[in-house]
């Protein structure tokens, strides 16, 4: 129903002009002065349809300003196009007062009469909204009880200040302000869904705070979305006591930040840090690498050479829990390096026993990194020496003058006893001297004998053993691949080069000998794309942050570099987080119907289980074959794109396999003089324009209308990579899916 037909329109109109006036008031007195406050809301409501209204004039005896943060403030100017998406009456049990509550995305409310203007949508008890249903409800949240009865449930569609539309929703009207979303053209980034989040989408965004938690969740089932409204929620949950820019984002690239840019500052989270792991870590260990273009991928899809074969494989040793396994052997070792083999002499006072020391180092400091262990162990040496210097020295002072006093109160003949005396105060002196010395330099002295490396320095001495690999895995990896894996490392350290997947290694390797400082560290991490992360780089992050405080979202089935990555969430589960609830999500919000039967079929080509992927119910057009005959088929496309376009859909890309089919067609859609982009790793997507983009670049992107071509290279049955690739480029489009290509086999169809 549209708002005009409505019969509630004139009292959802003057709430929206009243809540509408009354932001206008806290904006214009916080911009001005508190004390103008009362001629402002004068001001605003003054005129006759308000003055005649009784809630005027209680507004104005009650008129109190109160003050907000600059954040809140600031919030609020954000809301005042659009202050609410819906409404509930609410009545509880308890009392069988009526409540009537507006959801925005902030709050507000007047502090006199306790009124809520505005109930934020984090706030518990949106979860009315969110998971109740017309009738009664009865379910706790964040240890809130809530009971009662819900009788209206309302969507409200304002745009630019202006009421444009009001649903009711009960038990069988399904949601249309969904489909009304999802049926809307993609603007190239990814939008806040505030209004629209669904029940299962709900409970992870609200699942507990204080445990991990690790989503498996189809393409386009909204992990992404809900991982960023889930920051949100958390910040809002804990604003007294969490600074945001303690929060971090890890994305896949940077292409695929400037993709989440802008729901950040819509959900109030552009403070939280974001970085791609190979930024992180660099920045975490602070030291700036030569890695080398990721080729590993490609490589695998354009050859299968031996050379390529070992590169897949090393990165596969480098990522596993068995190469944890070598590193924690390896810092072991590197302890005992700190063994002293004599005690701690000052002079020729015995200290500290190297026994002592030893136990220090290796039990009683043991949640250290090892070189803060070492400082610690060298403060406590320099405050043992501290404490005995004056025993020493008195000791010398006593020594010498009692020798002195014992001379002087001999008989005898007195040059002697001159002699001797002068001779004890030579001594006496020297000796003081010698205790000075040794005070201010044994510290020094005793560490002098210690290692002082760095991590890369260390890291390189890990792989100029084989034997010691073959030790430290406890025979995990044998002596032939300990061999091969220290060829193949040498051929990178030779150059000075690192490839992505040491960094897991050298991060972990990092705050186990040294320790991440604190400023470079994250109290809570949320990993988009985590199916990608091996679980050393996942490992590595936990140790370095010193927390399990993390979101990991991901989808194994678009896994496409399960050469490094995980193959699934098990070990991940038990070995590094075992406090995380792991929920999965089977629903697609993105694509229709009949896209996401074609993908699925993909999906039974893969040697793994996985379930069918439900599409929201969205029907659109079938995907569409297109032969590719010579050049031609850059003229089909940029017809087909204009009947998109005046159709309303803003958003294509081309997606080719590799990087090279995408530079031909580049090449032949640039000669028609159309207006295209070639995707490189790092660059932003250009907003209305066709974009030409690879298939592994595609991940997590999404586009109203996708033209999967396949010019020179086509996808095979054979290659589970490629079936991956073909299922990551099919899940893109939230419209329209072409194929454009010489036979419909080269996409894996029958037909
Ligand atoms: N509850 C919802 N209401 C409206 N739109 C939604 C909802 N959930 C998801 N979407 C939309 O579905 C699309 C897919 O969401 P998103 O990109 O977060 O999914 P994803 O699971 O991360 O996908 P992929 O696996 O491809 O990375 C986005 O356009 C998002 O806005």
């Amino acid at each position: 129903m549209t708002s005009k037909q409505h019969p509630d329109l004139h009292i959802e109109e003057e709430r929206l002009d009243f809540t509408k006036r009354y932001i206008e008031v806290i904006v214009k007195t916080a911009e001005t002065s508190k004390d103008q406050f009362r001629r402002i809301m004068q001001e605003m409501f003054g005129d006759e349809d308000w003055q005649e209204s009784g809630r005027y004039t209680e507004l104005l005896t009650t008129a109190n300003f109160f003050d907000m943060s600059k954040a809140e403030l600031e919030n609020l100017k954000k809301a005042r196009g659009k202050p609410y998406f819906a409404r509930v009456d609410f009545t509880r049990d308890e009392n069988q007062q009526e409540e009537v509550l507006y959801f925005g995305k902030t709050s507000l409310y007047q502090r006199e009469s306790q009124e809520q203007i505005i109930v934020d949508w984090r706030s518990p008890i949106a979860n009315l909204y969110y998971e109740g249903r017309i009738g009664p409800v009865a379910y706790e949240a964040e240890g809130e009880h809530f009971s009662g009865n819900i009788s209206l449930k309302r969507q409200l569609m304002i745009e630019e200040g202006e009421l444009t539309e009001i649903r009711d929703i009960d038990l069988t009207t399904t949601d249309e302000l969904l489909q009304d979303s999802l049926a809307k053209s993609s603007s190239n980034r990814l939008t806040e869904i505030v209004s629209t989040i669904q029940e299962e989408q709900n409970k992870i965004i609200r699942a507990d705070l204080n445990k991990p938690i690790i989503v498996q969740g189809a393409a386009g089932s909204g992990k992404t979305t809900i991982a960023l409204h889930r920051i949100s929620y958390f910040i809002y949950q804990y604003k007294e006591t969490f600074d945001p820019r303690d929060l971090m984002i890890l994305a896949p690239s940077r292409l695929f930040i400037d993709y989440i840019s802008e729901a950040l500052p819509e959900l109030g989270v552009e403070k939280a840090k974001q970085f791609t792991f190979s930024e992180y870590v660099q920045f975490a260990i602070k030291k700036k690498l030569t890695i080398v273009p990721d080729k590993k991928l490609i490589q695998l899809l354009e050859n299968k050479s031996e050379e390529t074969q070992t590169a897949a494989w090393a990165s596969g040793i480098k990522g596993s829990s068995t190469f944890k396994k070598v590193l924690d052997y390896f810092v072991g070792e590197i302890i005992t390096r700190f063994f002293p083999s004599e005690d701690f002499y000052c002079d020729k006072y015995r200290l500290y026993s190297s026994k002592k020391f030893k136990k220090l180092l290796v039990d009683e400091y043991w949640y250290l990194p090892v070189y803060a262990r070492v400082d610690k162990l060298k403060k406590i040496l320099q405050s043992q020496v501290r404490s005995k210097k004056k025993i020493m020295l008195a000791r010398i002072t006593d020594t010498y003058d009692q020798k002195i006093q014992s001379a002087l109160d001999k008989k005898g003949n007195p040059a002697v006893r001159k002699e001797y005396v002068s001779k004890c105060l030579d001594k006496k002196a020297e000796r003081t001297a010698d205790i000075q010395k040794a005070i201010s330099t044994c510290v020094k002295q005793y560490f002098k004998h210690f290692e002082k490396k760095t991590v890369l320095e260390y890291y390189q001495e890990l792989f100029s053993n084989p034997e010691n690999l073959v030790t430290f895995s406890e025979g995990g990896i044998n002596i032939e691949e300990a061999h091969k894996l220290c060829r193949y490392q040498s051929g990178l350290f030779i150059k000075k080069n690192y490839e992505l997947e040491d960094l897991g290694p050298l991060l972990y390797l990092y705050a186990l000998l040294f320790g991440v400082e604190k400023d470079k560290r994250a109290r809570n991490i949320v990993i988009d794309e985590a199916q990608d992360y091996s679980f050393m780089q996942l490992q590595a992050l936990k140790t370095a942050s010193d927390t399990d405080m993390f979101t990991l979202v991901g989808d194994l089935a678009q896994g496409i570099y399960s050469y490094r990555g995980l193959e699934d969430w098990e070990e991940v589960h038990h070995s590094i987080f075992p406090r995380a609830t792991y929920t999965e999500l089977k629903k697609s919000y993105r694509t229709t119907v009949e896209i996401m039967n074609e993908a699925n079929k993909l999906l039974e080509l893969l040697p793994y289980r996985f379930p069918q992927v439900e599409p929201v119910v969205r029907h659109g057009d079938r995907p569409k074959f297109i032969q590719r005959i010579n050049s031609e088929w850059g003229e089909r496309l940029l017809n087909e794109m204009k009947t998109m376009k005046e159709q309303g859909l803003r958003t294509f890309a081309v997606i080719g396999k590799t990087a090279g089919d995408c530079r031909e067609a580049y090449r032949v859609l640039q000669e028609m003089d159309e207006k295209v982009t070639l995707l490189e790793e790092e660059a932003s997507i250009p907003k209305d324009q066709l974009v030409i983009l690879p298939s592994y670049l595609a991940k997590g992107l999404e586009f109203d209308g996708v033209f999967a071509i396949s010019l020179n290279e086509t996808y095979s049955k054979q290659n589970d990579l490629d079936i991956k690739l073909l299922y990551v480029v099919m899940t893109r489009p939230l419209h329209r899916l072409y194929f454009i290509g010489e036979k419909a086999s080269d996409f894996l169809f029958e037909e």
